[in-house]
């Protein structure tokens, strides 16, 4: 079949969820066309959507990125006519709004066959098409090497799935044996009464009775007995397999880059830890009940068949009605499923996000506003819930209506078969017994289809992280800073016009390098990049005359880098912890750290000097204060590269000079970057500095070179000046 067959086209054409979707949705109809796999919000992160939608540029990168040799050209109907292949057009709806639509082909008769994410799949001829398409612009895509299709992506999903078992394999296979000692015992209860009732008691023989009970006693005591063990195997197992996911996804979430928490909820990002005990249930369940339920389920239609090769039938024949009845409604299941999961998510986020902004909506009076909000999104949260109860009370009531009618019939036909004498009455009371536990069996059979739908949806969002290119950690080692490079740096996120193009900045060890401009201008941005948190779009940034930033090995730049960062954060533990942060240290290295860099007269003033507890779980600290431990965390680093990015926003007058001085001291064994709106330091320790402004760097020079020319930094002092 080919891709531009209109079954194949209606089949992967996804309609937007949200009016900012149509740029999203327009790609993803294309990625399934050519038999890949996306998520729409995998392209507007890639493509930096927002509500106000996808710029052509976001849906340019996000495509490049996902295997597109993409272009973005203007184009007019006859180029697009010849053009043989799918592709995106910029145009304005009816309400003069601006929205993509896919071209999908042109033919004489039908016109072009256009896929909107507003409406769904239209033919429309080249002069209405001609009054939308007004921008004349497109992106034609075609899928290059890097493209993966759904087939080979599922391969490598279901290949880290078995790696991630590879360790449980013993386990479980013990725990399959045990499983099948238990369902075959489970028959032995049945087989006995039939023995009894149609063979023992009417011989009235007392030893036989006996034997029987004991051998009875035996069997289902070794039952209770290989249950438990089973049960410990299956905990053993659980816990393994929990640490190791846990251990699996801890470790790959640190290692993601940046970009990638810069567009995720908090709230969401803590749901995912909920994933890894969804699928460890699924897993039990399969190797518990469903190992059981599937012997249950053989072993009790052979045992049918040997009584009556009709019987066994009807049972056979019982068993696909009901995995019908489930796949009936398996979409349903799944769709449900997947919003209780998003919705939890959004709950969560919803919870941390007012949690954290406690203080600006008690000082704005904002919580009604905010109660509103929770009652919504936890109202939305339960009627999710509520909405998947229905459709399995739904199940519930057809699959105990079918087991009615079923036993009944059972019932009527085996009562038949002892009044024709075709069967004795123990015959019919073992059948009766294993069919009653047959049906639950069969039942639990469809029904494990929900738990496996929830843990397939667990596993995509996890294989999400998997998935995810990991920060670059490879490269060259490098154990000092002489000098750092930055040679025409453009910079932009994704989908967003540039930041900044063309950028020349030269720090050097020994000297103090300040970078100064307008809110937002990129400053912050420019020192995240020299952090290595994004990449950069042109140009390059030289360490040591040397090596490029990116040919680094990461640990061992990150070893050597020190930041003061705008937000710092303090983690839970004392003063000394959050110095530390994890380096192994002697007490009396530490106290004469704090001694010989006078932090002594700051951390003193805390009720139990170093060893206060601080953090959510401690004191409460001022600005100032985080400010202080974030530069004592720093420096004992001893670090090549020192980057201060708004460091003494928060400081009094006198610590603020105690930091000046202590980086006067410490540049002679480092290179320090300093960006800062404070611009009146700037003239005692500043070597030279940078204005970031128009997207580029306007001036540069000391202090008295700066003052020659009108400038951003001049203009600031001139103010001072004449404002005393
Ligand atoms: N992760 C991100 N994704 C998209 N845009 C971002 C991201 N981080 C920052 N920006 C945008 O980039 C611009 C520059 O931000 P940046 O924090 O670098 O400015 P700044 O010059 O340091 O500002 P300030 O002096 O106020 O700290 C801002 O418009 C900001 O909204």
């Amino acid at each position: 079949m080919s891709i531009l067959d209109l079954k194949h086209i209606s089949k992967s054409h996804t309609l937007q969820l949200d009016q900012s979707d149509c740029g999203p949705s327009c790609l993803l109809s294309i990625i399934k066309l050519y038999k890949g796999n996306s998520s729409l919000e995998k392209i507007r992160e890639l493509s930096g959507t927002t509500k106000q939608g996808t710029t052509m540029l976001g849906l340019y990168q996000a495509a490049n990125q996902l295997g597109f040799n993409t272009d973005g050209c203007e184009a007019d109907i006859q180029s697009l006519i010849d053009h043989k292949e799918p592709v995106i057009l910029h145009t304005l709806n009816e309400n003069k709004l601006e929205h993509y639509i896919v071209c999908y082909r042109y033919d004489e008769k039908e016109g072009f066959l256009i896929g909107d994410p507003a409406k769904g799949i239209y033919s429309l001829s080249k002069n209405n098409l001609e009054k939308l398409w007004i921008s004349k612009t497109c992106l034609t895509l075609k899928p290059n090497e890097n493209f993966i299709t759904k087939k080979k992506e599922q391969n490598k999903q279901r290949k880290w799935f078995i790696n991630l078992l590879k360790d449980d394999y013993k386990l479980i296979w013990i725990s399959i044996l045990l499983g099948i000692f238990v369902a075959g015992l489970g028959l032995a209860m049945a087989l006995f009464s039939q023995k009894l009732i149609d063979n023992i008691l009417p011989s009235n023989n007392i030893n036989k009775l006996i034997s029987g009970i004991i051998l009875l006693t035996i069997l289902l005591f070794a039952r209770v007995g290989i249950s438990v063990l089973r049960q410990y195997f299956l905990l053993r197992q659980s816990k393994d397999f929990n640490n190791r996911i846990n251990l699996f996804f801890f470790s790959s979430l640190l290692h993601l880059p940046k970009s990638f928490f810069d567009n995720r909820k908090t709230g969401e990002l803590v749901s995912r830890l909920n994933d890894t005990q969804r699928i460890q249930n699924v897993i039990k369940l399969l190797t518990s009940s469903l190992i059981i339920d599937v012997l249950t389920s053989i072993i009790s239609t052979i045992f049918l068949f040997t009584y009556s090769w009709k019987l066994g039938l009807i049972c056979l024949i019982s068993i696909p009605f009901y995995f019908f009845l489930i796949y009936r409604n398996n979409k349903k299941i799944l769709c449900s499923q997947k919003e209780i999961m998003q919705s939890s998510a959004l709950n969560e986020s919803n919870f941390i996000n007012t949690i954290q902004g406690i203080s600006t909506i008690k000082i704005d009076n904002k919580q009604p506003l905010f109660s509103k909000l929770n009652q919504h999104t936890f109202a939305n949260y339960q009627e999710k819930i509520f909405n998947l109860g229905k459709i399995n009370i739904s199940l519930s009531w057809q699959s105990g209506l079918a087991n009615v009618v079923f036993v009944i019939g059972i019932l009527i036909y085996t009562s038949i078969l002892v009044f024709e004498k075709e069967i004795k009455i123990g015959e019919l009371m073992a059948i009766l017994a294993v069919v009653g536990s047959l049906l639950p069996s069969i039942a639990n059979l469809a029904l494990i289809t929900i738990p496996i739908n929830e843990a397939k949806i667990a596993f995509n969002r996890m294989y999400e992280f998997a998935s995810i290119e990991k920060e670059n950690e490879q490269g060259v080692e490098i154990f000092e800073i002489n000098s750092i490079s930055i040679q025409n740096l453009s910079f932009r996120f994704a989908g967003k016009s540039e930041l900044f193009h063309n950028v020349n900045v030269k720090i050097k060890k020994e000297k103090l390098t300040a970078i100064v401009g307008e809110s937002g201008n990129g400053k912050s941005t420019l020192g995240q990049i020299l952090q290595r948190f994004y990449d950069y779009e042109n140009g390059n940034i030289i360490i040591n005359n040397q090596y490029d930033l990116r040919e680094i090995q990461l640990e061992s730049y990150r070893n050597i880098l020190a930041v003061i960062p705008q937000e710092i954060t303090i983690f839970n533990g004392t003063v000394i912890d959050n110095i530390l942060v994890g380096t192994e240290s002697k007490p009396e290295e530490i106290l004469n750290f704090v001694r010989e860099y006078g932090f002594e007269f700051y951390f003193n003033q805390l009720p139990q000097g170093l060893t206060t507890i601080v953090g959510e779980e401690g004191i409460n600290l001022s600005g100032g204060q985080k400010q202080i431990i974030a530069l004592a965390r720093a420096l004992y680093k001893k670090p090549q590269f020192l980057i201060l990015d708004e460091a003494t926003s928060a400081m009094d007058r006198n610590t603020e000079n105690f930091t000046i001085h202590l980086l006067q001291k410490v540049k002679s064994e480092c290179a320090v970057l300093f960006i800062s709106h404070r611009l009146n330091k700037l003239k005692n320790i500043a070597d030279i500095i940078y204005i970031l402004e128009n997207k580029t760097i306007a001036k540069s020079g000391n202090h008295e070179e700066l003052m020659l020319t009108n400038n951003f930094y001049s203009n600031y002092w001139e103010e001072t000046i004449r404002g005393k």
